[in-house]
């Protein structure tokens, strides 16, 4: 029976256009051609977050795949996190962040300019409408089209939260890693092998990346930087840098806001390493 894409159409707002520029057209016979997708707030983007499409990449390539382009998509003003620049300068930046640096990078503004917050497992359905459905696959050397294999990009502290009842739906978690698969990013502080133990049944679709160069840091760390009025030079991109500072962001943290206060509680020892600077 043919998907219902009714709930992705919906959500789809007039004028949108899905940015495909940088995805590679062909696929390189014998491959399955592959599509990242990070999801995340990119509040700011940091260069760890740019550096998983490579680390994914390079893993993906090994495993027979022919990775035809890579997404970041930041997730809606709706989610309400602590600590969630607006919108429209999350999607800046990780344009910004992009677009000079990446021939195969993208930014999907479609969940991020939703009034409405998007499950994931959604998101992932509106990349396979969108490069499947809409454009009909990937062409092959033979003449011939191929589905594109769509994949939630993550780190394994997202990754560990798929458990968690009351945070992601049993069905959205079936639909993710059992129709799409998910390449998860090792992360210090998250024990990756026990969170696995309980996704044990879609093993097949879930691709762990070791971090050969361990990279730890984390947005919630550059906004630290930034209240504190430190530099935060040298950790995100360049550009990026220069727009948080024109645009004033992230300086009013402690003011009240209607976040649910879902920021993640910054372990002592970072505040105090940050703190001596
Ligand atoms: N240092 C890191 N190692 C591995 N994965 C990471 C790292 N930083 C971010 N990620 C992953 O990047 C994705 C986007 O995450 P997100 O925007 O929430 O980043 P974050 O830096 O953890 O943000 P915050 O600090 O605001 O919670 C998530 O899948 C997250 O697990
Ligand atoms: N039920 C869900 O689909 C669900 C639950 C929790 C987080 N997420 C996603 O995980 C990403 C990262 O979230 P955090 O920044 O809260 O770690 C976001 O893109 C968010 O939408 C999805």
């Amino acid at each position: 029976m043919a998907y219902d894409y009714q709930y992705v159409k919906e959500k789809t707002q007039e004028g949108y256009t899905f940015p495909s520029h940088r995805l590679k057209r062909t696929c390189e016979p014998d491959r399955v051609p592959l599509v990242f997708v990070a999801c995340g707030s990119f509040s700011p983007i940091t260069y760890l977050h740019l550096r998983m499409f490579p680390m994914a990449r390079d893993h993906a390539r090994n495993e027979g795949f022919d990775v035809i382009g890579g997404f970041l998509s930041p997730v809606s003003d709706a989610y309400k996190k602590r600590g969630l620049a607006p919108a429209h300068h999350r999607i800046r930046m990780c344009e910004l962040a992009t677009e000079n640096s990446s021939k195969w990078l993208m930014v999907d503004p479609w969940e991020a300019e939703s009034p409405t917050y998007i499950p994931t497992a959604r998101v992932l359905d509106h990349f396979n409408y969108e490069i499947n459905e809409v454009m009909g696959g990937i062409e092959c050397a033979d003449g011939t089209r191929k589905p594109a294999k769509i994949v939630l990009l993550a780190g394994a502290d997202l990754v560990q939260t798929l458990s968690t009842p009351d945070l992601w739906d049993a069905r959205d978690v079936d639909h993710i890693l059992g129709r799409y698969g998910v390449f998860v990013l090792e992360r210090q502080g998250t024990e990756l092998d026990s969170a696995l133990v309980s996704l044990k049944q879609w093993e097949e679709n879930i691709h762990v990346i070791r971090q050969v160069i361990n990279n730890d840091i984390s947005s919630t760390k550059v906004r630290l930087l930034l209240k504190r009025r430190m530099s935060i030079d040298y950790l995100i991109p360049d550009d990026v840098v220069s727009y948080i500072y024109e645009h004033n962001l992230y300086r009013d943290l402690d003011q009240p806001s209607d976040t649910k206060g879902k920021e993640k509680a910054e372990p002592s020892s970072a505040i105090a390493g940050l703190a001596k600077g």
